[in-house]
């Protein structure tokens, strides 16, 4: 393990990210990349420079993107895993991480989720603040669980699907990749094709 930390991000989701980060108390020091190069400070960190500088920073940083697009996300860190960085997961001390549980690389777990046990996280996801992932959950790559969203037992969640803030899945759904289920929805069906999804019980628009 290296002792400092680079986040690609310094805005709003690469803050709650380096705020993890500081609390899990593992490295000696952190620093952002960010593209806007008016932003020199976040959070009181350092931006070093912007991302496309990280190949300078690869030998001495362990990296990780702190960005919330789900594509963009996908794109930044299989870059970095071609190039061979060193990627972390970031679990915040108040998250509930149960038996079992596999969490993949570049993957964040914010304050006050729960994840409970035999569930399977894939890579560079965002399990979002207060959100609750039940028993024997699989959620692919590169997907977001935002604030307050709750999967109950058996769900599976496709490669870079967005469940909005307070939506609901009941359990043993299958979600397809690549889909947005909106704000405070509640899928009670299994969602086979791309798309978005609203309302109680979402249905695709
Ligand atoms: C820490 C963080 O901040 S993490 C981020 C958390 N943020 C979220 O979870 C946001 C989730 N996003 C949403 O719910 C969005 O509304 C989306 C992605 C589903 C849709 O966004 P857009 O494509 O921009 O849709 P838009 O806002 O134009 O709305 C289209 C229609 O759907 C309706 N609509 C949008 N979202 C919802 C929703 N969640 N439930 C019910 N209806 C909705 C709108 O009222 C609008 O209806 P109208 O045509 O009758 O006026």
């Amino acid at each position: 393990m290296k002792n400092k930390l680079l986040i690609i991000g310094a805005s709003g989701h690469g803050k709650v990210v380096a705020d993890i980060a500081l609390r899990m108390n593992k490295w000696e020091s952190i620093a952002f990349l960010d593209d806007d190069e008016s932003i020199k400070l976040s959070m009181g960190i350092e931006v070093i420079g912007t991302s496309s500088d990280v190949f300078t920073h690869i030998d001495e940083y362990e990296i990780f993107v702190g960005i919330g697009n789900n594509s963009t996300r996908q794109r930044i860190h299989e870059m970095l895993e071609t190039v061979g960085a060193s990627i972390p997961v970031l679990i915040h001390p108040n998250a509930v991480i149960g038996n079992q549980v596999d969490v993949g690389c570049g993957t964040a777990v914010m304050a006050g989720s729960i994840v409970n046990c035999c569930t399977k996280i894939g890579k560079s996801c965002i399990i979002n603040t207060g959100s609750s992932i039940d028993h024997d959950n699989c959620i692919e790559d590169f997907v977001h669980i935002s604030p307050g969203a709750h999967l109950a037992g058996t769900v599976k969640v496709g490669q870079g699907s967005w469940l909005g803030i307070g939506s609901v899945v009941s359990n043993d759904i299958n979600i397809a990749s690549g889909c947005k289920v909106g704000a405070g929805s509640v899928v009670v069906k299994d969602i086979k094709e791309t798309g978005t999804y609203l309302g109680v019980p979402a249905r695709r628009v």
